[in-house]
């Protein structure tokens, strides 16, 4: 092989000390152990499913009846959803004008994403996927724009940074959310603190604005999106976590309750009672523009609360 079309030395599995590919499912993912925590991060979708810091259990909900498959999102830990959030329909114009599908969370959430680097040390481990969105995926969304998102993972917590680099000439409108699953013992005894009076959509109320009133609590479907990007603690009857959100001014709250559970894919009926999602978003106004060239980074610190 010439020199200049090898790949960097730091992608070469040899030269790695912790971290190891591993076929789950039908699906590529790269294993990390390191003395001072455990990850799973799979290629489709650039998906973690899991950390785990030394001693600890799981920072990130899977779903036990998960599946992985080619093309099937991964029901659990962090999806991607990206360049558009949710339902097409439900963003606003200039993102939905490029979007030829109408399927919710973003072609990202299913591709397959490059490995690009890997950096190891004593006291963490970072690694970068990248997903180039050009005309190979003409038939469900319109436009050029280079996703590169970087994982680090550290006693700290885990954290991604996500950076959309807009390859087009025109300007580039999308949507994103680092769709975060979080486990709890139970929903009921769970509550998010940070987010008393932000203003938010009540999806479950037609859309509705409504301001929150205090912490959040769980009490049925909850589905949310608050105009707000503060630090949030997630409070459960065992753990507190803090999301710590940059390039965020939205933040999603979802939980499926007991109706909606019966009908979601790769989702056990009762495990609306043990998990919920918080999404560090740019979602429904907060959707971001990008003129040619220009890049956005979102990203969230999951750590101790
Ligand atoms: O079933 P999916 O496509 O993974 O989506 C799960 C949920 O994702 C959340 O982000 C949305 O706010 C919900 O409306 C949606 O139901």
């Amino acid at each position: 092989m010439p020199e200049s079309s090898k790949p960097p030395l730091s992608l070469s599995p040899g030269q790695w000390s912790f971290i190891r590919w591993n076929t789950i499912g039908q699906l590529e993912a790269l294993e990390i152990h390191h003395p001072l925590f455990e990850a799973t991060l799979f290629l489709q979708g650039a998906h973690l499913t899991r950390f785990i810091p030394k001693s600890d259990e799981n920072w990130l909900w899977m779903s036990p009846t998960a599946r992985f498959e080619p093309g099937r999102a991964i029901r659990g830990g962090i999806p991607i959803c990206w360049p558009w959030f949710g339902d097409p329909a439900r963003n606003a114009p200039e993102v939905r004008k490029r979007i030829k599908t109408q399927g919710p969370h973003g072609l990202g959430r299913t591709a397959v994403w490059k490995l690009e680097d890997v950096c190891e040390s004593a006291h963490e481990v970072e690694i970068s996927l990248s997903l180039d969105a050009n005309q190979d995926f003409d038939n469900v969304w319109h436009g050029h724009a280079l996703a590169l998102l970087t994982f680090n993972f550290s006693v700290r917590g885990c954290q991604l940074a996500l950076t959309t680099t807009n390859l087009g000439s025109e300007p580039l409108a999308f949507s994103q959310a680092l769709h975060t699953y979080l486990p709890t013992s139970d929903i009921k005894g769970t509550r998010i603190l940070g987010l008393g009076f932000a203003h938010y959509i009540d999806t479950l109320k037609n859309w509705e604005y409504c301001t929150q009133d205090g912490p959040v609590y769980f009490d049925g479907e909850t589905d949310r999106i608050y105009e707000n990007g503060d630090p949030l603690t997630v409070v459960t009857p065992a753990t507190s976590r803090k999301l710590t959100a940059i390039g965020s001014d939205s933040t999603v709250v979802w939980n499926p309750g007991p109706k909606k559970a019966l009908k979601l894919s790769d989702f056990p009926d009762t495990a609306w009672q043990t998990m919920l999602c918080v999404e560090t978003a740019n979602a429904a106004s907060d959707y971001r523009v990008l003129n040619s060239g220009q890049s956005h980074t979102l990203g969230v610190l999951i750590g101790r609360g």
